[in-house]
């Protein structure tokens, strides 16, 4: 059985469980189940903390496992990241007072906090830059303020935290992070294990669902040409035959984020009956 290491609290937890879900893979019935097998799919689940999971994984004693970017490169583990999952979308940066730093290299000798120590130290390294770091376990916006430290490293989603403090982002971004699927032994594609290349490809199928609409429309054939210009498919339109000679039906994939303009521009080119459906599931 493929043995995967799942987040069992914290920002990843809910849209990991509810991406296995879409997979059609077995959760677990109440938030204390630790170990969950779902034999149809000869798979095994192991919730863990998100920070444990590339220790896990990377160590052998499990195959796989769902974790953020940033915590599989802060721990050091030798595991490996075989692709995106596209949410906890958030990017790692320096922060402090507003004003007082430029870059990384004006971090020399001074206190940075961080519940990344790891990520920090190497970046610093890479910069040449010696600074004290001190290792908290969150809310490290308030390192500042409360004089523990001089600046803060951590993950910065809208800002919101940040601002609440009085503190603002400096330098370069440390890393963009996300939510990554991860392994030990790579194989020659990352995916080589039993079960490994069915997991990614439904989790692959999962991503293209919540990513991609499907849009109908019907259109004068000489004006199809103008309306695949907007929107051209996954692989290609399907174009099919209406009653009408001088009609067809088309049927593309749009990502979700571009819909509205798509349908604007197609109306704008004679499209009628635009009609947008979410995808169930799918495998690409
Ligand atoms: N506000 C956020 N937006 C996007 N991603 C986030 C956010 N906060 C944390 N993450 C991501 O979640 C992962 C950390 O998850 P983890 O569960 O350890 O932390 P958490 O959600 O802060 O939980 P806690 O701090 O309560 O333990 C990291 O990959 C981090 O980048
Ligand atoms: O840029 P923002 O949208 O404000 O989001 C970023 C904040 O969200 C997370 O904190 P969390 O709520 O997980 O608390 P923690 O600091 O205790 O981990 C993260 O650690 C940042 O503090
Ligand atoms: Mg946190």
């Amino acid at each position: 059985m493929l043995k995967i290491a799942v987040p069992n609290k914290g920002s990843l937890a809910e849209t990991a469980a509810q991406m296995l879900d879409e997979a059609g893979y077995r959760g677990r019935r109440d938030g204390k189940e630790l170990i969950v097998v779902d034999a149809r799919n000869e798979v095994e689940f192991f919730f863990l903390r998100p920070r444990d999971i590339a220790t896990y994984v990377g160590s052998g004693a499990l195959d796989v496992g769902i974790t953020g970017r940033d915590l599989l490169l802060d721990s050091g583990s030798p595991a490996l990241e075989i692709e995106g999952l596209g949410f906890a979308r958030s990017t790692f940066r320096f922060a402090g007072p507003a004003g007082r730093f430029g870059d990384a290299r004006d971090l020399e000798g001074q206190r940075v906090a961080s519940s990344y120590t790891g990520l920090v130290e190497q970046h610093l390294a890479q910069h040449g830059v010696t600074a004290e770091l001190v290792r908290l376990d969150g809310a490290v916006e308030s390192a500042v303020r409360l004089g523990v430290a001089d600046a803060v490293a951590d993950v910065v989603e809208t800002g919101a935290t940040l601002r609440a403090q009085g503190l603002e982002v400096f330098g370069e971004p440390i890393l963009e992070s996300e939510a990554v699927l991860i392994t030990n032994d790579a194989g020659e594609h990352g995916t080589d294990k039993p079960g490994l290349a069915t997991l990614k490809r439904r989790l692959d199928g999962v991503i293209v669902a919540r990513d991609f609409v499907l849009v109908d429309y019907d259109i004068e054939r000489s004006r199809l040409d103008a309306a695949i210009g907007i929107a051209s498919g996954f692989e290609s339109a399907t174009v099919s035959p209406l009653h009408d000679p001088d009609w067809v039906a088309v049927r593309v994939m749009v990502r979700s984020q571009e819909t509205n303009q798509i349908m604007d521009a197609l109306a704008d080119v004679g499209a009628r009956a635009i009609i947008v459906t979410n995808i169930h599931a799918a495998r690409i």
